[in-house]
Order: structure tokens, then sequence, then C-alpha cells
């Protein structure tokens, strides 16, 4: 949206209306996609913002009056680019034909994706995919996907090309199902079943009927669905989130400014995102677009905003420990690290409680969102990891310390790695609020690290190696194969499919590329940290071959 539609249509919305017309300008004769060389060319005539999608042999430009459209016709009649002469037209358009063609054009969207189904159970298909799949077929499920992970694991390593009689007999393990010898223990079942989730992110939008809403978007945005509709009958949110995303609702529709349009580009109200801990803290993170504000009515928000949360916790309705301001004007949806984001009560962080630890989180850090689950998780991998006194414990991609912190007591020591610097920030924070003096930080690539750390002392060495969803770049599975010393690997994935490269970089055999003895699974289980959806927590234990 031009900002000249953008400005109008907010007196629109905002003001006493008043007849006003829209002055557009089309350039023809333009080629299709160069939309870069398209915005340099503008720009030299200082014309900054334009419409044109990749196919258009034209482009639109908008105006607040024909005289500033008349005077950019001027500048761009006849002017030759890419070997083609450029045209332009003039049409003035009334802001309520302006406005009706969007309105079309998001409900023919919408009719799109519509279907049979009442709001609330597609929204249910859409984010809880197994919710009306009885919990333990839901487990039986993904127990058997277990299985299907491992066996395809096998395959693929026993698929490898062009080995040596040596690089065979490394990976023999994988000839028969018989060989793999891999122990899947039963699928560990959530301990909540229902609204376990502390960590949600919801869109402020329009419900079906237009009303200001605070929820889930209804499908896809790319695939044009922008309606949104509130989390009442979403399984997986909590009862907490579910009251604070309606009280975020009651207060945009109190407020004097429009939710976000993501079509138009314009409104204030843009996403919430929720962290309500077991531990009864509550963070609330609300991001707004400023970009028609001025600096005095931002300011003027923020202390409405402190004034809505504080009344609820006062009334004893939302006991908000921590409330934050996320300013973003980008297009990219959701809550971003990108945004300035501001402390506007408490001191930006709640605290969560792991087997006896406690934990400071920050709004970007990770942290697992099913605490009672995790906690099951986390006990399985120290069990796993059989730790002694002699123990080195590597927590690579550690983030803020979760895995590392909460065995730090029964080893010699724990080294954490972790790209992101903030995160490490939180982890020695961790550590110290649990009196843990044996673990060490590092804000580094596990690959650029590792080496350094595991020759320091001469002991065993286990590595729990946890990374994002689509798993690690090969340079750490190398670093770690080379790293001689680690005997054991606990691979936690939420997403094997994704990870699959990484397993199979440990079990492949010895090579140039790939050096250090290979891994081999000897157990693994999943443990279901996100009942009601696709989703499962997989960890695998591999150990070095001799
Ligand atoms: C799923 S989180 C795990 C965090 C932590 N183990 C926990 O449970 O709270 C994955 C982490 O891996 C980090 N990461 C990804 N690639 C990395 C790399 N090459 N070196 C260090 N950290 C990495 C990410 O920044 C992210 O914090």
């Amino acid at each position: 949206m031009l900002k000249a539609a953008k400005n109008f249509i907010k007196s629109f919305t905002m003001a006493p209306k008043e007849p006003v017309f829209i002055h557009r300008v089309k350039i023809v004769n333009l080629p299709a996609h160069e939309i870069g060389s398209v915005k340099k060319l503008l720009q030299t005539f200082d014309l900054h913002r334009f419409k044109k999608a990749p196919k258009w042999e034209y482009a639109y430009m908008n105006f607040e009056t024909e005289e500033a459209a008349r005077a950019a016709m001027a500048k761009l009649q006849g002017v030759e680019f890419k070997k083609r002469v450029l045209s332009a037209e003039y049409s003035k358009v009334s802001e309520q034909v302006f406005r009706t063609r969007f309105e079309t054009k998001k409900k023919s969207l919408e009719a799109v994706v519509d279907d049979s189904r009442a709001p609330a159970e597609k929204l249910a298909d859409q984010v809880t995919p197994l919710h009306k799949v009885p919990y333990a077929e839901q487990i039986a499920k993904k127990h058997k996907l277990g299985f299907r992970y491992l066996n395809t694991l096998r395959k693929k390593v026993n698929a490898l090309p062009e080995l040596s009689d040596e690089g065979k007999a490394q990976i023999a393990w994988t000839n028969t199902l018989k060989d793999m010898d891999v122990e899947l223990l039963d699928t560990i079942q959530s301990p909540l079943v229902n609204g376990y989730r502390t960590k949600c992110e919801f869109t402020i939008g329009r419900d079906l009927s237009g009303k200001k809403t605070v929820g889930f978007l209804l499908g896809l945005y790319r695939d044009g669905v922008t309606a949104v509709l509130n989390p009442d009958d979403c399984l997986h949110v909590s009862e907490k989130a579910k009251q604070v995303a309606k009280a975020m609702e009651n207060y945009v529709n109190e407020s004097e400014y429009d939710v976000y349009d993501r079509v138009e580009k314009l409104g204030v109200w843009r996403s919430i995102m929720t962290k309500t801990q077991r531990t009864g803290d509550i963070m609330v993170l609300i991001q707004m677009n400023t970009t028609d504000l001025t600096n005095d009515q931002v300011e003027q928000e923020k202390q409405k905003l402190i004034c809505y949360w504080n009344k609820l916790k006062d009334q004893g309705q939302i006991n908000t420990t921590t409330l934050m301001l996320q300013v973003w004007n980008g297009a990219s949806n959701g809550i971003t690290d990108k945004g300035t984001t501001e402390v506007l009560t408490g001191d930006g962080y709640v605290y969560e409680e792991l087997l006896g630890c406690k934990f400071r989180i920050s709004s970007n850090a990770f942290f697992q969102v099913n605490t009672p689950a995790t906690e099951l998780l986390y006990s399985k991998c120290a069990e796993w990891c059989n730790t002694n006194k002699k123990t080195t414990l590597l927590d690579l991609c550690c983030g803020t310390g979760t895995i590392g912190i909460t065995m730090a007591k029964s080893v010699d020591r724990v080294v954490g790695i972790e790209m992101i610097s903030e995160a490490i920030v939180d982890a020695k924070a961790n550590a110290l609020l649990n009196n843990i003096t044996n673990a060490e930080y590092y804000a580094s690539k596990v690959e650029e690290k590792i080496d350094i750390v595991v020759r320091e002392k001469n002991e065993s060495v286990i590595a729990v190696l946890d990374p994002p969803r689509n798993g690690v770049h090969t340079s750490v599975i190398r670093a770690v194969r080379e790293s001689e010393q680690i005997e054991k690997v606990i691979f936690i994935s939420c997403d094997v499919k994704q990870a699959m490269p990484n397993l199979i970089g440990l079990c492949r055999p010895t090579s140039n590329r790939f050096k250090g003895m290979p891994f081999k699974p000897s157990r693994a289980v999943s443990i279901d940290l996100f009942p009601h959806t696709d989703h499962c927590e997989m960890m695998i234990e591999f150990v070095r071959l001799k």
C-alpha cells in the first residue's frame, strides 16, 4: 500500500470522514520482473513508493494530490528504460472504491479456502491435527514413527556408495534390522495432555465477521487467509494464555487504533506473545506497528498499556510478571528480533523450574514449551549419560544452559557451547542462579570451539547435542567425530526427518571428509512434548565404535 493511500485510509478510519481521492499514476511499458531496477530508476526521479507485481508490465504510484501525480508523470513520460519507452496515465480513485477493492480481494481469497467445517474445527485441525485421535493412539502413532526413523537411518547408511571393506565393516550393523540392535523404549507420554504450551504467539486481526480478535490465523497468509479466530477451542493453549489473549482483545476493541492489516499494511496492533510458566510467571509481549503514529502517540500508548495490565494485576485477574512492547514496522509477520523491544514493567524475564533448578527466560530465548514433559526428557537424558565425577559433559547448542545445569552436580564439569551470545548470557546467569560452579560457557559455533574444549582435560567426555529443528551444519557433526574423546552422543531432535543428514553423518564410515571413528545408535526413545500435534521429541544415544 502506498503512503498516500495509507494516510488517506488512516484519516478515514481515525477521523471524521471527508470526501478524499487517491491520485494514481500508472507507469506503462515496463519490463516484466525487474522490480529492483524499476525501483532504482524511480529513485533517480525521487519517486520512492510504487506497486508492481513481477509479471506486470506496469506499476502504480499513489499520490495525495493531483498536482503531485502530474509532476511525477512529467518526469516519467517518454523515459527510455531497458529498450522501452515509458508512458504514464493518470486516474482519480475515490477512497471508497480503493478500499472496497481490497475488501473484495480479501473476501475472495478467504472464500477459496472456505470449507464446510466450522471455523473452530478448522483451526483445531490446523494447530492440533490429532485432536480427534485418542491420546493412546497418538502415542502409538508416534512410537511407530520413531521405529520408522531408525529404520530409515539404517537403510540410508547401508546404501552409502563406494565403501571400502573397512567402511563396510564399520556399518555392518546396518545390514539387517536384527544387526541394528537398537533398543526403542516405549514412547514417554506427556504428563499434561491439554493446555501444556508455555509459549504462544497470537495474531491480532479480525475474525470472519470483521470483529477485532486475538488468536490464530485461520490458515496460511500466503494462501490469502487473513481471518483470525480466538484460541478458546485450542487444546494445547493454556487457560492463562487464553485469558491473556482475551484481555488483549478487549484492549484493542477499546483502542482508538486499528488492528494491523497485512494486505493494506495499515493499523497498529500486530501480535502478542505470551510465556505462561508453571511457576506462575507471565510474560506478555505486544507487537505494534508505529508507522503512522507520532512519538507522543507511541509514548501515550505505552502508558495506557502499563495502566491496563497493572489494573488487571491489581484486580487479581492476570498477574503479569513482565510486560514488553515490540515496535516492528517491517513486512514479516510475528514477533521478531529485528523489531525494537522495550520492557514496560518487570525486568523482561520470567522464571521456570526444571528438576529442582531455576531458569531465567528472556523474550527471545529458546525454552522447551512443555515443562513437565521436558523434565521427563532431561531425566532420561541424565540416565543415559550415566555420568560420574570424572565426566565432562558437553552441552552442545546449549541455549540457556538447561540440560547441562540440571546435570552439573553429577559431573566433573559442564562445557556449554551456543552461537547466540544472548543465550550464553542467560546460561551464565542460570548457572549462577543455581549455584553451579563447574560450568563454563562459550558463545561460539560448536564447530569452532569443540576441539579447544575437549583437549583441555583427558577424561570421559559425553556430548548432548540438541540442535534446532532442521539440525546443525555438517561441520558440527564432523567436529564431533574428530573429537576422539567423545565416547557417546545423545542426540535430541524435534524433527528427526529434518535432522536425518546429521544422524547419517554421525554413523557413516570414516573418510577424508568425515574423520574419526563413526558412531552407532544403541537406544532411542520418543518423548511426547507436543500432544495433539504431529510433532514429537526423539532422543537417540550414539556410542562410538571402537
Ligand atoms: C533446540 S535449541 C536447544 C537449546 C537448549 N539445548 C535447550 O534445550 O534449551 C537449539 C540451539 O542450537 C543453537 N545452534 C544452532 N547451530 C549451532 C552451532 N553451529 N553452534 C552453536 N549453537 C548452535 C541455536 O542457536 C539454538 O539455541
